[in-house]
């Protein structure tokens, strides 16, 4: 295999291998597989997920996400502002930029240490408040579609699941077709008073817990103000780390959405070779 450079990213544990392709250096790669042998840990260096940083025509720059597996995703939040300081780092662009994604575009910042994106608008016909869900009438969840979609639940205490029956548990709402056919990320939230709530996030194509996820968070925050929980803005408590969400609540719809929080280069290098197992 031909040397590959990366930088190994994080914002609050999500972390990320992240590639400059701008001059098309993984054209003979079979990305899928390539992206699900590097990120598997203790064969490889490991990842939540792996972002190729392209050239746009429309913005500063493309950002390419893809997921733990090998699949890609429209967009990711953590991602998306690791791949910002990168892009600051390589040159690329100044502290305001915009990139492309698969999910429209949106601006990135920098700003005193921490890393902001900006979403474009959501329509609130987006956000599915209280579906009673499909094999308990007694529970309840909200859907959003915030460039990937999220399935949250609200609870009085989400300490108390053990995290072998939280995964059990998310890992069946995941791939449940009647909230949504693609599958979906699932969040458990716990209001903690107006501005701050706890998260869990499980991942669809990480297929397990994350220690963050920007785009879980942002719908959890705005699902729970829209349902007069919490206001802008909320500092969402992940295991990895606290990501603050503000917004704007209009009649039609969420605008001024912005996701801030860290994101830390771990390391830099040249990737050799893919796994030589694969698991
Ligand atoms: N960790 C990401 C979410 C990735 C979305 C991905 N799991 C999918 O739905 O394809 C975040 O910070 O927003």
């Amino acid at each position: 295999m031909k040397k590959v450079p990366f930088k190994k990213m994080h914002g609050c544990g999500n972390d990320f291998i992240i590639i400059d392709n701008r001059e098309a250096l993984m054209k003979s790669f079979e990305l899928s597989r390539f992206v699900k042998s590097v990120c598997t840990r203790r064969f490889h260096i490991g990842a939540d997920g792996l972002m190729l940083l392209e050239k746009s025509t429309i913005a500063d720059f493309k950002m390419r996400y893809f997921n733990s597996d090998g699949s890609e995703g429209e967009m990711c939040g953590n991602g998306a502002r690791c791949i910002v300081k990168y892009a600051h780092l390589m040159g690329i662009a100044r502290e305001v930029m915009t990139f492309e994604t698969l999910n429209g575009i949106y601006e990135g910042r920098i700003l005193n240490g921490k890393v902001q994106i900006k979403f474009p608008p959501i329509p609130i016909k987006d956000f599915n408040l209280n579906q009673p869900f499909p094999s308990d009438e007694n529970d309840f969840y909200h859907f959003a579609w915030v460039g990937v979609p999220h399935t949250v639940f609200i609870e009085r205490r989400i300490d108390e699941k053990q995290d072998k029956d939280f995964i059990q548990w998310a890992r069946k709402i995941r791939h449940n077709p009647a909230i949504c056919k693609s599958g979906t990320n699932v969040n458990l939230i716990e209001i903690l008073d107006k501005n701050q709530m706890k998260i869990r996030t499980f991942e669809r194509g990480v297929e397990d817990e994350t220690l963050a996820c920007g785009s879980g968070a942002t719908a959890s925050a705005i699902i729970s103000s829209l349902l007069g929980h919490v206001s802008s803005p909320v500092n969402v408590h992940a295991k990895g780390g606290v990501l603050t969400i503000s917004f704007r609540i209009t009649k039609d719809d969420v605008q001024d959405i912005v996701l801030e929080g860290n994101a830390v280069v771990v390391a830099e290098g040249e990737l050799l070779s893919e796994a030589s197992v694969s698991v």
